[in-house]
């Protein structure tokens, strides 16, 4: 079989990880592809560092648009991210006919609908397992492996760099701006960490896994996003006191109603095997009927874990050489034509619908009668308490000037199963109490089993 050739734009952390693995393991990829993947041109904007890298006797040039109008081109990798120049090179690639390697998970989850049009009418593939928890096969497992499976839900930590900081600020006692700056050197962070520790990241991947998991089309705008910048350390001392870890977690699960898609920090038990997942490292929890609980552990960041999966994709595609579009295992999972009925009847729901625990968190005067106040609102709402915590506060909070003399304490409640919109309603109450003397802290709560 002959050579695929394949044009890289953007040779930047993945670009760089991905030539390095190709090049070192091409006997190896060779006998599984059953044809050579080379690369034989580089389009990236520093042309200096991508000549440095690739050396001689591949092609580099500046303008990416050089490589899709290459006729000797078979397939694109597109390795520079973001919606703008990337959804505009990824179209002008299908449209020359190119299948495409991305590991562009923003693109896909905002452009992803688009995107994946464009290439079935075209018969080309638009090939994306880097864009999920980077070096683990969770698209592969989704989209063939669990193929006999009503998807239950699916839940992971699925930001190695939000992860990374977490560990780092509990193990180390190093501060948030440390850790991100040191997560950034590690080339893990996007190029806008914002997007990391604000949960977009994240939420980019849950959505494209609600996709793949429920057969709905990938819907980023209707997922519910929290990142990891208003979290407080008792809070994850106080957790861990109650047998928990606090994790970012992206959730998409099917209920009665419809989906729940969501990133925020999450409580998950201790005892779960996700909640020992530290540093850069992913994870993600797949619920099947048939299979029940499985756990997909690995590295989700860095150059050549994501070059791992780049790679596989151009496996894939390789193999592929010569089979019609028919053949191809469908972009989203489900045939095209059995999304939108799909995404009528599984609704996006909205954050009030959802049910899950809680851990709430009240810096209370500490008098007499505080909580049983507070417990009888909860029990009036119908919400059942699971335990609680009572410690005396050893900060004075930066909200409570309304009242710095008196003796404050804090409860902790962890909560069942309730509706967030009850618990809103609750809560309103509790914190309009005079003795409830800064904004209550509420983490949601995963038991994930
Ligand atoms: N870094 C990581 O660990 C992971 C990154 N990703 C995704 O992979 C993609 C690439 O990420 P990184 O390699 O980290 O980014 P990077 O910033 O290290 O590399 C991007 C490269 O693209 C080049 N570039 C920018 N605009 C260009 C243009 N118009 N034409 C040609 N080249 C251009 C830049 O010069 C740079 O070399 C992004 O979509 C990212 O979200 C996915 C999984 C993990
Ligand atoms: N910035 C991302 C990179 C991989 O997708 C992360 O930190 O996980
Ligand atoms: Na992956």
């Amino acid at each position: 079989m002959k050579n695929i050739r394949v044009g890289l734009l953007g040779i930047g952390t993945v670009g760089g990880g991905t030539f390095e693995v190709l090049r070192r393991n091409q006997d190896e990829i060779r006998r599984r592809a059953g044809s050579g993947i080379v690369i034989t041109a580089v389009a990236d904007l520093n042309v200096e560092r991508a000549r440095s890298i690739v050396g001689d006797d591949v092609q580099v040039v500046s303008d990416a648009r050089q490589i899709i109008a290459n006729p000797d081109i078979d397939v694109v990798i597109e390795l520079i991210g973001g919606y703008g120049i990337a959804r505009e090179l990824v179209l002008e690639a299908i449209a020359a006919g190119k299948h495409v390697v991305t590991a562009n998970k923003a693109l896909l989850a905002v452009h992803g609908t688009e995107i994946f049009h464009a290439a079935a009418q075209k018969g080309v593939i638009v090939a994306y397992e880097a864009a999920v928890a980077g070096g683990i096969p969770i698209i592969k497992a989704l989209r063939e492996g669990l193929a006999a499976n009503r998807i239950d839900w699916v839940a992971g930590i699925i930001n190695g760099t939000t992860n990374f900081i977490l560990s780092e600020m509990r193990d180390k006692g190093l501060s948030f701006a440390e850790v991100l700056t040191e997560a950034q050197r590690l080339g893990y962070a996007e190029a806008d960490p914002t997007f990391d520790i604000e949960g977009v990241d994240a939420a980019h991947k849950i959505t494209l896994m609600s996709a793949i998991a429920f057969g709905i089309p990938v819907q980023f705008d209707k997922a519910y996003v929290e990142g990891i910048t208003q979290l407080h350390r008792p809070d994850i001392r106080y957790a861990e006191q109650l047998g928990y870890r606090i994790k970012l977690l992206g959730i998409a699960k099917r209920t009665a109603q419809g989906i729940e898609l969501r990133v925020h920090p999450s409580l998950i038990p201790a005892k779960r095997l996700i909640a020992s997942v530290e540093g850069a490292m992913n994870a993600v929890v797949v619920h099947g009927d048939a299979v029940g609980t499985t756990l997909h552990y690995g590295k989700g960041a860095g150059a050549e874990p994501t070059a791992s999966a780049v790679i596989a994709d151009l496996v894939d595609i390789a193999r592929l050489q010569g089979a019609d579009a028919v053949h191809q295992v469908p972009a989203l999972a489900f045939q095209a034509s059995s999304l939108t009925a799909a995404s009528d009847n599984l609704p996006v729901l909205p954050m009030d619908d959802i049910v899950t625990g809680y851990y709430l968190r009240a810096r209370v005067a500490d008098e007499a009668g505080v909580l049983a106040t507070i417990t009888r609102i909860l029990a009036d709402a119908g919400i059942s308490v699971d335990a609680m915590l009572q410690r005396e506060s050893d900060e004075v909070s930066e909200f409570s000037e309304n009242a710095p003399h008196k003796a404050q304490t804090d409860l902790i409640i962890l909560t069942h199963d309730t509706r967030e919109g009850t618990l809103n309603q609750a809560l309103t109450q509790i914190q309009q109490l005079p003795s409830v003397l800064a904004p209550i802290v509420r983490i949601r709560k995963e038991e994930l089993n």
